[in-house]
């Protein structure tokens, strides 16, 4: 028994509130703790609801009471028509393009090709988000307008100058309508089909298949050439809406030989891939899917790879056993040889060397014998093909100029000019001193 309630001098009620105390602390606690468990929940729903009720791209959220602007992904910023016209159907196909083009609310821009500097401007496409439509008609034996004709020359020596490398244009979107007439047959579309594969040799990526326009109206694929554009520009504005949207459309094996260049290139790798129901969509408006293979095929070659700028006949063949293996030291070569314009140093750190370990281990590949650090040498391949029995080089047979005793040599692998062909070399093959 505890002490009388008189001796404390409680009354009766907090008497009471004492000895039931442990159960009044635990009421309390629930309690509090049952109310911020509610305003943790109403928090969360009004959050939800927010984000909700605004597109998650352009949103403000409202977090901790700061606001933070989401960017919002644009995946294209606008289209840029370029065209080479004489007598002005491709220019006329441009305008019907643009207004296309704008009815998406797109930026577009309308570009003569004569007044294009692809020297100054090309590689901008790279990282400008812009899609390239190229609309070419091709004249007589096959060469291009007179608008398109420096275009073309730059584009085409680009594509063939290593110094410009397979990946000058990789991140720039293109497609190409050409313009021709199936009557002159050897020549047919040549343009298009030239500048078609020239960008994709240069890296940039192909989002529709070339289109050919076919001025003669029985054998135009639509039944003239404005169907044929026609049916070009539905496909060309169904896959600016998809890249638009950060679609990247699958193959579904009706392109070519079932291969796809969007899965070859994976430039685009990190944009989202396409909806069941988009695609669906694709293909109904598509007779084919828009993946490039025009250029691959044309070359003969491997889809996998773009072609070689510098290729030694004399190692053709362990070139084509080894292909990718070649590709991945020829981008490590062209990495390295790039340092010599800059920071490169030898190995005592002194002034810049002139050849790097990657140039050495592919000149080592390729057969050529290294003097120091600054010049290589290889046997002429006449030597072997003399001592075969199968006959020397034209110096030989035309003038006896017994150039297989000589070596082919690269002088200066420190030489600025990197010509694929090196004339000092040819003076030495035919015995100049
Ligand atoms: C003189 C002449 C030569 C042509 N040569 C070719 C040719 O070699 N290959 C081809 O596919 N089309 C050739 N064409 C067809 C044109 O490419 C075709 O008419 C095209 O639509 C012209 O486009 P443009 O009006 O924009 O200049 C030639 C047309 C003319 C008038």
């Amino acid at each position: 028994m505890g002490p009388p309630l008189d001796v404390w001098g409680l009354s009766p009620s907090l008497f009471s509130w004492w000895t039931n105390r442990f159960y009044i602390y635990s009421g309390l606690a629930f309690a509090l703790s049952l109310w911020i468990c509610l305003q943790i929940i109403f928090k969360k729903q009004a959050k939800n609801s927010q984000e909700n009720s605004t597109p998650k791209a352009t949103e403000d959220l409202l977090t901790n009471g700061y606001i933070t602007l989401q960017k919002k992904q644009i995946f294209v910023s606008g289209v840029k028509i370029f065209y080479g016209s004489q007598t002005g159907t491709a220019k006329g196909f441009a305008t019907i393009l643009a207004k296309e083009v704008t009815s998406l609310d797109l930026p577009v821009t309308v570009i003569n090709l004569k007044e294009y500097d692809p020297d100054d401007h090309l590689v901008e496409e790279v990282t400008s988000k812009s899609v390239c439509a190229f609309l070419v008609a091709t004249y007589t034996d096959g060469r291009p307008t007179e608008s398109a004709e420096w275009f073309c020359k730059w584009l085409e020596e680009a594509a063939s100058d290593f110094r410009f490398g397979k990946t000058y244009l990789k991140g720039m979107r293109y497609a190409v309508f050409g313009l021709g007439n199936s009557a002159y047959s050897n020549h047919f579309n040549k343009v298009g089909k030239n500048v078609d594969k020239w960008l994709w040799m240069l890296g940039a990526h192909r989002v529709l298949t070339r289109g050919e326009g076919d001025g003669d109206v029985v054998k135009s694929k639509h039944g003239s050439i404005e169907a044929d554009f026609r049916a070009w520009e539905t496909k060309f504005i169904s896959q600016v809406q998809a890249l638009r949207k950060g679609e990247k459309k699958s193959c579904s094996g009706k392109c070519k030989k079932g291969k796809c260049e969007s899965k070859q290139q994976g430039s685009e790798g990190t944009e989202p891939g396409p909806h069941p129901q988009e695609e669906q969509r694709h293909r109904d408006v598509e007779e084919e899917e828009p993946c490039g293979s025009t250029s691959e095929e044309e070359l003969g070659g491997d889809n996998s790879e773009r072609p070689s700028s510098v290729v030694d006949v004399e190692d053709l063949g362990k070139i084509m056993n080894h292909m990718k293996k070649e590709k991945r030291e020829e981008e490590h070569l062209e990495e390295e040889t790039s340092l010599f314009r800059g920071t490169w140093k030898n190995e005592d750190g002194e002034g810049r060397a002139m050849i790097t370990p990657a140039l050495r281990e592919a000149l080592t590949k390729q057969g050529y014998q290294l003097i120091g650090s600054h010049s290589g040498v290889k046997l002429c391949r006449w030597t072997k093909s003399m001592l075969r029995g199968r006959g020397g080089c034209y110096k030989h047979t035309f003038y006896g100029i017994e150039s297989h005793r000589c070596m082919e040599t690269t002088p200066s692998l420190a030489c600025a000019n990197k010509c694929v062909f090196c004339w000092r070399s040819a003076r030495c093959q035919s015995g100049a001193p």
